[in-house]
């Protein structure tokens, strides 16, 4: 089975796109943030109040683990994975090197004004504080040089879903012709 992930900071679009690529073109979509949950039985808000950041991201390179013996056991070729990750997951060296053994990276950059923007009235993310946005702007700056780490980088300024679904599609023919 091949797989993408796609990376980008809270905001930035992945779950949507996960969502419309998935809907678009009948590929298998996994949402890390909705498997977590189903898992612990808890919302993303709950498992950090109760546990800490610090068992959340245990929680996501287990379920990177377990990803990755579920898709060797799963052969056909010709499927395609859509991969959507929680803001966090590609920091850590030992997720990053999960997810490109998993497949095609894809980075979603979206300028800190606009996450700001689409973030005002988000209440589902424990480390989205938009009345600390100078630490938020640290955050997303300390992230970048990680992200940038992804196979393909996809502007996506100023572009509907659709446009970004378009360009991970070109994106993704390409790799696959390669
Ligand atoms: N291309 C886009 N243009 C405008 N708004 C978008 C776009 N992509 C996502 N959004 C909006 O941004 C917010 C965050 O999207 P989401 O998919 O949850 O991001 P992520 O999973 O990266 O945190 C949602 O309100 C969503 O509707
Ligand atoms: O950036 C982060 O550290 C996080 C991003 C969230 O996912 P989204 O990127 O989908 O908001 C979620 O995994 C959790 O709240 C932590
Ligand atoms: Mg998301």
């Amino acid at each position: 089975m091949n797989c993408m992930t796609i990376w980008g900071f809270m905001g930035a679009g992945k779950s949507t796109i996960g969502r419309a690529l998935a809907q678009r073109y009948a590929w298998k979509w996994i949402d890390s943030d909705t498997e977590i949950e189903k898992q612990a039985k808890l919302t993303i808000p709950d498992i950090f109040q109760r546990y800490g950041e610090s068992y959340f991201r245990q929680l996501e390179t287990q379920f990177l683990e377990d990803l990755w013996h579920q898709v060797q056991r799963n052969q056909p070729a010709s499927e395609l994975l859509v991969i959507t990750t929680g803001g966090g997951m590609p920091i850590q060296e030992e997720n990053r090197r999960w997810l490109k053994k998993l497949g095609i990276s894809i980075y979603l950059h979206v300028p800190f004004d606009t996450i700001v923007d689409r973030l005002k009235r988000d209440s589902q993310r424990p480390l989205w504080d938009g009345t600390q946005l100078e630490a938020m702007k640290c955050k997303y700056e300390a992230r970048l040089p990680y992200y940038r780490q992804a196979d393909v980088i996809i502007e996506t300024q100023g572009k509907s879903v659709e446009e970004i679904v378009q360009d991970i599609a070109a994106a993704i023919r390409h790799w696959r012709s390669s």
